[in-house]
């Protein structure tokens, strides 16, 4: 049994899970997805080269990975601190920051602001997708792999001693890359050498969320202690819905306030509102999923933030939790969904 066993561990240290709260599951509070940027289209590069502004806002919204510059949410830890804050008044505990290497971890930054504003911020462990991993890192066996995933839980990372509490978010493109293959096996000799919580970012097809799961299985991991993210944009019918939520492991709902015309990444999918996310909430509730559910906005640019008029780390607080009260789900399993699953899959076994 390792020092961990029984508690969670945010960037100030290990704590016990009954202190965490209402939990984000999925959020960044700096990092820059640069990797990610998306050519505007024929006619748009004048508004995608602008500063943002107030009158770029609704386009921005549209077009979100085609200005370099809203990209760079590492550049707003001012405005970040601020909305904490807000988070914290609207009855919010903690946050993971799902960070990992490749798109600009700064856990240090982290820890400054978890000590200014109260609120506990989890770390993540890994790599992000292929397209950021560095030559050394597509060369590296899954031992020595999982030996630097290990050591950035034990020990610390990115040369600190603040320690990550979380595997995750591991990216996986579609279809997934054999450098992703071999950090997914890591991902899994870690966790059962660590008892720790594992998030797993799917590539964007419906048959990415079980593939992972069944590599992750094959390498020995936990699937219970293991959230597969993004659903909102990877799963849309509720058959499939239904057959990948019976591999057990729990199911995240992360894009709330993202509300897009044509997702630029994959245009065959259409990104659903909020509305149809709390539906796919109620329908999983509905199907015995309460104990699975686990919910967050994923703010990775910075038009996401209320600075630039978007909808901040407390909408779930202030706008959805209502919403779902509204649609059929109950306080008791509101609860579940934001207290008690989070903090059952942050404990370390
Ligand atoms: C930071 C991150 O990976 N966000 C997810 C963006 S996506 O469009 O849902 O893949």
């Amino acid at each position: 049994m390792s020092a961990l066993s029984g508690k969670v561990q945010t960037v100030l240290g290990a704590i016990e899970p009954d202190q965490l709260g209402r939990t984000m599951t999925h959020e960044h509070l700096t990092m820059t997805f640069e990797c990610c940027y998306f050519s505007p289209a024929p006619g748009d590069e004048t508004v995608a080269q602008a500063p943002i502004q107030m009158k770029n806002l609704f386009w921005l919204k549209q077009n979100p990975y085609s200005s370099h510059e809203n990209l760079l949410l590492l550049q707003e830890t001012n405005a970040v601190r601020e909305e904490l804050h807000e988070y914290r008044k609207a009855g919010g505990g903690t946050i993971v920051e799902n960070t990992t290497q490749g798109i600009a971890r700064d856990l240090p930054c982290l820890k400054q602001l978890a000590k200014d504003t109260g609120v506990h911020i989890i770390g993540g462990a890994g790599y992000y997708v292929d397209a950021t991993h560095s030559e050394a890192t597509r060369k590296m066996t899954v031992e020595k792999l999982t030996d630097i995933i290990i050591s950035e839980v034990l020990h610390g990372a990115d040369g600190t001693e603040i320690r990550c509490g979380v595997i995750g978010e591991i990216g996986c493109s579609w279809p997934i890359t054999d450098s992703e293959k071999k950090v997914l096996q890591a991902t899994a000799h870690a966790q059962t050498e660590l008892g720790c919580p594992v998030i797993i970012h799917p590539g964007r097809n419906p048959g990415a969320p079980a593939e992972i799961v069944r590599l992750l299985q094959e390498a020995g991991g936990d699937i219970s202690k293991t959230v597969m993210s993004h659903l909102d944009r990877t799963i849309f019918d509720n058959g499939e819905l239904l057959e990948f939520a019976k591999m057990g492991s729990y199911l995240e709902y992360d894009l709330f306030g993202t509300e897009m015309l044509n997702y630029a990444y994959n245009l065959e999918v259409d990104m659903p509102s909020d509305s149809q996310r709390v539906k796919a909430l109620a329908f999983l509730v509905q199907e015995g999923y309460e104990d699975n559910l686990v919910i967050a906005h994923d703010i990775h640019t910075k038009n996401r933030l209320t600075k630039y008029g978007g909808h901040g780390y407390s909408h779930i607080l202030k706008n959805i939790v209502p919403k779902m009260l509204g649609r059929g789900i109950n306080q008791t399993q509101v609860d579940k969904i934001l207290i008690d699953n989070p903090k059952r899959w942050l404990t370390f076994k």
